[in-house]
């Protein structure tokens, strides 16, 4: 299958090259790049010399449909709502990296992001795609609202406890960190070396776009509205995200029983590693892989569960979870193209 991959000088994009590269049913189509249409790939990104020699396009859906069976959009909220219509019209499949149809309201879309909502219309074609989670509606998807970073680590890590009913719902705390790399290629400048290096900085408090996100994918999964304190944290690393959630137990369950939950639960999901009791699960060490590791304590004297949930954001939280949701959709086997192992140190 032709891959076609828009917003093509953006990290999100970078990463979906090189997994499609190494993956054996799909192929590098069309590329689209604003902003160096006309050049070639390498002259923007060298460590592509003699691996990837394509020319840079601009925008043509009507070529794009024609050339490629499935398209990427590796663009910013905002601009990935303004070009689906097109595309899902000449009725060829997308996977959105934005999060521009993540949401199903709305409002709460407008609220959170601060742009125009996506129409209604193709609001409602989109699938949520937590791969682990939605994998029938997957499959029969044309539009795929790949999840957010934060909330792959952050729902992969709560939902066993959650959906086991052993968790009171009104208490959770997630304490997020992530690498740079999540931030996009773009300068601005909290990222930029002397405000990140030696540093670790609290931003969006309470008014992060994945709050809603997170919400909303706990809520269809218990049936109960689940309000979370949600705190993100820059920290002076590339990849990496780890979240540490915080959850009030409601009955008495040890850590051995916990872990036991949550091997079961993820029995059949390669891409989730339950780690052994006492190990905790660190961001070098799914680096560059599309893995999600969990690690996870209980401590008796406070009935509190402590889960540890990390994952490189470019691979399990965006472009690695995009190429699984192709694998699932097209019914190959979900490691294809997906079995590199982390790179570490
Ligand atoms: N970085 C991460 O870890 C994650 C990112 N995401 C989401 O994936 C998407 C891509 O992220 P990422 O690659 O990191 O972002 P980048 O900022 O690195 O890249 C986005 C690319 O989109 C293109 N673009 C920017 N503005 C416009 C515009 N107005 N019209 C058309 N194209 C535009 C540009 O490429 P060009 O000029 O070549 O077209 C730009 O390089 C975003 O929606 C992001 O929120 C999701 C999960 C994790
Ligand atoms: C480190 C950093 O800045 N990370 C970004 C994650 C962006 C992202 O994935 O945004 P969408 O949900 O809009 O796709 C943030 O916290 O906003």
């Amino acid at each position: 299958m032709k891959a076609a991959i828009i917003g093509g000088t953006g990290y999100g994009a970078i990463e979906l090259i090189r997994l499609i590269q190494n993956h054996p049913h799909l192929e590098i189509g069309t590329v689209v790049s604003n902003s160096q249409s006309g050049t070639n790939f390498s002259d923007s990104y060298p460590h592509l010399s003699n691996i990837v020699n394509i020319s840079l396009e601009k925008f043509d859906a009507e070529e794009i449909s024609k050339q490629n069976d499935i398209v990427f959009l590796a663009t910013p909220s905002g601009v990935s709502s303004k070009l689906v219509p097109e595309l899902i019209d000449k009725g060829i499949k997308v996977i959105d990296l934005s999060g521009d149809f993540r949401l199903r309201s709305q409002n709460e879309y407008e609220t959170w992001y601060k742009h125009t909502a996506p129409a209604e219309e193709y609001l409602s074609k989109a699938v949520y795609g937590l791969s682990e989670i939605y994998p029938e509606k997957i499959k029969e998807a044309d539009l795929i609202a790949n999840p957010g970073c934060y909330p792959t680590a952050t729902t992969l890590g709560l939902l066993p406890i959650l959906k086991a009913n052993l968790a009171d719902k009104k208490s959770i705390i997630i304490d997020a960190k992530s690498g740079v790399s999540g931030a996009g290629r773009g300068l601005s400048l909290t990222s930029h070396f002397a405000e990140i290096n030696e540093n670790i900085k609290a931003y969006k408090l309470g008014a992060h776009q994945h709050i809603p996100e997170i919400e909303q994918v706990l809520k269809d999964e218990t049936g109960s509205l689940i309000t979370v304190s949600f705190s993100t944290h820059l920290v002076p690393m590339n990849r990496g995200i780890m979240i540490t959630a915080y959850v009030n137990l409601t009955g008495n369950i040890s850590t051995s029983e916990v872990n036991e939950l949550y091997r079961e639960f993820y029995e059949n999901q390669p891409f989730v590693r339950v780690r052994p009791i006492g190990i905790y699960p660190a961001t070098k060490e799914v680096q560059g892989s599309n893995y999600c590791d969990i690690g996870l304590h209980v401590d008796p004297r406070t009935n509190r569960l402590t889960i540890v949930s990390v994952i490189d954001n470019l691979v399990k939280g965006a472009a690695g979870q995009a190429i699984q949701n192709v694998n699932i959709m097209n019914n190959w086997d979900v490691t294809t193209g997906l079995d590199s192992i982390p790179m570490y140190p």
